[in-house]
């Protein structure tokens, strides 16, 4: 059996961008009105191997619609985004659905994620059908125990299940996939306050030790500053400013990040130095 903290087979060379996006402009058609609105204006962003990069804005910069389009799973756009190496462009079908296990994303609203139907243990069952090898390095009881949940929960059902334990079930499949990449969109914001510590705490445990990079999507600066090391800040579909955490949250230059930074309770960010 494989320890979660063993290297992931590799598939690129090792210092390869896991993630590079480059001028990526997405288009949003309005069924309704058939306008057309730029929800990502010329982005580029590049995630290294075990990376924790955030993108942060507020609701309707464009953060999902870029992390969406940049793994492959939502529209997507014009420019070049090379996922693990290969073109999105480019990629043939067989390659993409290779590809899309090293991808998970863990969403806002983990009840949603998760099928009613579904036991967590026949959840969990199906996956590994659909690939067996890349999911057979750990028993479903240990990958439990690895989000800090008990083996009972395993007969559970969606419903049966607090919003806490269903994100961490949801985290539990995507580590499941052993994936290169993870992508948590909102990860806390459908929960407790009083759990959504411990879930931040758990990504960053499960980022360090599997070597996983982390893109986090949010509109939360504590939660990035928690989490990541590098931020991108998106107004309206543009990055108008990226770099270090320490950098861009301590002496930010763009006009809008400090918008930002002086709606969060407390200029603490700045008082820290
Ligand atoms: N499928 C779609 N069709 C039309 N417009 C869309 C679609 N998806 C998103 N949009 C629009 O694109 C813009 C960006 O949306 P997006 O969800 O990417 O922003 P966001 O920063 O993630 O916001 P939030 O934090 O509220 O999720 C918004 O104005 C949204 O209304």
């Amino acid at each position: 059996m494989r320890g979660a903290g063993a290297p992931h087979p590799r598939t690129s060379e090792p210092e390869n961008p896991v993630l590079v996006v480059g001028d990526l402009v997405v288009e949003h058609r309005n069924r309704s009105t058939g306008e057309v609105f730029r929800a990502v204006d010329h982005v580029s962003l590049s995630i290294a191997p075990g990376a924790s990069v955030a993108v942060v804005g507020e609701s309707g910069s464009g953060k999902t619609t870029l992390a969406m389009a940049a793994t492959g799973l939502g529209a997507r756009g014009t420019g070049d985004i090379r996922l693990l190496g290969h073109s999105l462009s480019t990629i043939g079908r067989r390659e993409l659905r290779r590809l899309r296990p090293e991808v998970q994303v863990v969403f806002q609203d983990p009840h949603g994620s998760l099928d009613p139907r579904q036991s967590v243990r026949s959840g969990l069952r199906e996956l590994r059908a659909l690939q067996p090898r890349r999911t057979s390095w750990i028993e479903d009881a240990e990958l439990l125990g690895r989000v800090r949940l008990a083996p009972e929960i395993l007969d559970r059902y969606p419903h049966q299940l607090s919003g806490g334990q269903a994100q961490r079930v949801c985290i539990a499949r995507a580590l499941l996939m052993r994936p290169r990449l993870i992508v948590a969109d909102e990860p806390t914001s459908g929960l407790d306050v009083s759990v959504q510590a411990d879930v931040l705490a758990l990504l960053q445990e499960i980022r360090a030790s599997t070597g996983a990079a982390l893109l986090m999507i949010s509109h939360d600066l504590a939660v990035v500053r928690s989490l990541c090391a590098e931020v991108h800040v998106m107004y309206r579909g543009q990055v108008v400013e990226a770099g270090p955490c320490e950098q861009v949250f301590v002496a930010p230059v763009h006009e809008y990040t400090r918008e930002l930074l002086a709606a969060m309770p407390g200029a603490r960010w700045r008082s820290r130095r």
